[in-house]
């Protein structure tokens, strides 16, 4: 069976720091996986890897046995890997809809440069992106607010404009950079109620989180990454169980 996400020997030098150091593992079930690790550990950077925002200083990933490695960042997210940011990037003016709709939209410029001689074709193309993004907000649970400029909604749902925008280039994989941050202990346990259901609906959810309780919680799958390399990988239970986890965590907050 072809691995979802397959990363072998992935490694990102700066300088003399191995920010991801000979990093392997395969993912083949779905479900959610949860990269923790302590402050510096190279989470952000595996994330900014399997984007393409980052490039390999050596080793490789494949996304449903595709080598996406030396792929730019729109071209890894056609292949299926899209992405949240750790600080929010909605447009605030625009209505929660448009800021789904304007990535759909985007995408498929060259058909519409051609539809503008045709616009009765432009016209059913963009009711039809209208109802795809709104599916989406219906999705995530924010259906209602289709009409409000996404910058007066409580960070929480702003939150669920970017996961819906996310999935708007349908993923097989979406990568979430600290979702949580910056939430209220109920927004954070309403959204993380939201990436299982994500994940349920067959799109793998790999979630990089300070909340260790919360990815804990969500996770089929939990990575535990130290200083760029992998230091336990199994279920929550068994990586809440390892010492080595709880010694890494030294001095800073575990659940
Ligand atoms: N652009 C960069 N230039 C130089 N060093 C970098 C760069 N980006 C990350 N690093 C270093 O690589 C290591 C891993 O950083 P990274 O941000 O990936 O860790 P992290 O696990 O996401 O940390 P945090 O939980 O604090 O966000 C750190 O030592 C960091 O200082």
């Amino acid at each position: 069976m072809t691995a979802v996400l397959d990363v072998s020997g992935a490694t990102v030098r700066y300088g003399g720091v191995a920010a991801v150091d000979d990093l392997s593992f395969r993912h083949e079930a779905g479900g959610v996986i949860g990269l923790i690790g302590p402050n510096g550990a190279g989470k952000t950077t595996l994330l900014n890897v399997l984007s393409g925002a980052v490039r390999l200083s050596a080793g490789s990933f494949a996304l449903n046995g595709q080598d996406l490695s030396a792929r730019r960042p729109h071209q890894i997210a056609r292949h299926g890997i899209t992405r949240t940011f750790q600080n929010l990037q909605v447009f605030g003016s625009l209505s929660v809809l448009d800021n789904v709709l304007l990535p759909r939209v985007a995408r498929g410029w060259g058909t519409a440069l051609g539809d503008m001689v045709r616009l009765p074709r432009a016209h059913r193309r963009i009711t039809a992106e209208r109802e795809v993004a709104a599916g989406l907000l219906d999705r995530v649970g924010i259906a209602e607010y289709a009409d409000t400029p996404a910058g007066s909604l409580a960070y929480g749902l702003q939150r669920r404009v970017e996961i819906a925008r996310a999935l708007a280039g349908d993923p097989a994989l979406v990568l979430l950079d600290e979702p949580l941050a910056g939430l209220s202990r109920s927004e954070s346990t309403d959204l993380a109620e939201l990436f299982t259901k994500v994940a349920d609906e067959g799109v793998t959810v790999l979630l990089v989180e300070h909340d260790v309780a919360s990815v804990l919680a969500v996770s089929g799958r939990v990575l535990v990454l130290d200083h760029g390399r992998l230091l336990a990988d199994g279920t929550p239970d068994e990586v809440s169980a390892n010492p080595d986890v709880r010694a890494a965590y030294l001095g800073e907050e575990w659940t």
